[in-house]
């Protein structure tokens, strides 16, 4: 149990027909980087889209600082930032323009939105491409303009959707690194869905999905100790029981 869990998912399923793709789902997030790591299928996107409050869970709730999304949706999003694994930057407009629509949307005023857009933008270190047309962007800045998107309103907490999906390896190490950084020096909570097991081996914690159940949360050394295996890879196929020849690599 955690002091002050950012998060907080009691026993929530999600059926698609006969097929349940989240499935009892329960766990709780404090501060840190937590990866959401499960091979295509497992259920992370539809976590994802309970935790942002698309689909209600069919049994279960979920607080976020004892907010509760069945009660309090609006509140509950308002203090919950959201990469999703779609790009969703209008690519006609300035990066600026993108980051002032959002902020409008949340209700911030037009100074708060500037200042806070300048901080968010710096600590990218993309400061200089506020006026740039998104469209005119590399794909890792884009990424990150999403990312300064989702931090404009200061969450508490922090989704990522595979949001490397399609980023080359210096890109996607970059972004990754932004995003330890934040956990470590603002207290952020995130957690970040993943099919790489190299993005997991550096969380906080990782949380081990698997065809809609979650099969372990701990960090990458205990999931290893617990399983007696070498490394995250080899525990992640102990924990599942998956044994094929050809997943077995890097990405599950
Ligand atoms: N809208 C939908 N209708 C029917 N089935 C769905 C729908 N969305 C997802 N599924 C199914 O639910 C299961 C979980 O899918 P989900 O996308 O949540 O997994 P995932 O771990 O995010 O996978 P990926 O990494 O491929 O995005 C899969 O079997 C998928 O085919």
């Amino acid at each position: 149990m955690l002091d002050q869990p950012v998060l907080t998912v009691v026993a929530v399923s999600k059926s698609y027909g006969k097929l349940c793709a989240v499935n009892q789902v329960s766990f709780q997030l404090g501060s840190g980087f937590h990866a959401l790591l499960g091979p295509n299928g497992a259920g992370k996107s539809t976590l994802f889209q309970l935790l942002t409050g698309l689909f209600a869970p069919d049994q279960g709730d979920i607080h976020l600082n004892d907010i509760s999304l069945r009660q309090h949706l609006p509140q509950a999003l308002a203090q919950m930032g959201v990469v999703f694994q779609q790009p969703a930057l209008d690519l006609d407009l300035s990066v600026q323009a993108n980051l002032d629509f959002y902020g409008r949307l949340h209700g911030m005023s037009k100074a708060a939105i500037r200042a806070r857009s300048t901080q968010v933008l710096t600590q990218l270190e993309i400061a200089e491409v506020a006026p740039t047309p998104c469209r005119n962007l590399s794909g890792g800045n884009r990424r990150k303009v999403e990312l300064a998107r989702a931090l404009l309103t200061e969450p508490k907490l922090l989704l990522m959707d595979e949001a490397t999906v399609g980023l080359d390896p210096a890109s996607r190490a970059t972004l990754l690194a932004y995003v330890h950084r934040l956990c470590r020096e603002q207290g952020l909570s995130v957690l970040w869905a993943t099919h790489l097991i190299d993005e997991a081996e550096q969380a906080d914690q990782v949380l081990v999905m698997h065809k809609g159940k979650l099969l372990a949360q701990a960090p990458p050394a205990a999931l290893i100790n617990q399983t007696q295996t070498a490394s995250l890879l080899e525990a992640f196929f102990q924990l599942s029981g998956e044994t094929r020849v050809e997943t077995r690599t890097a990405q599950l």
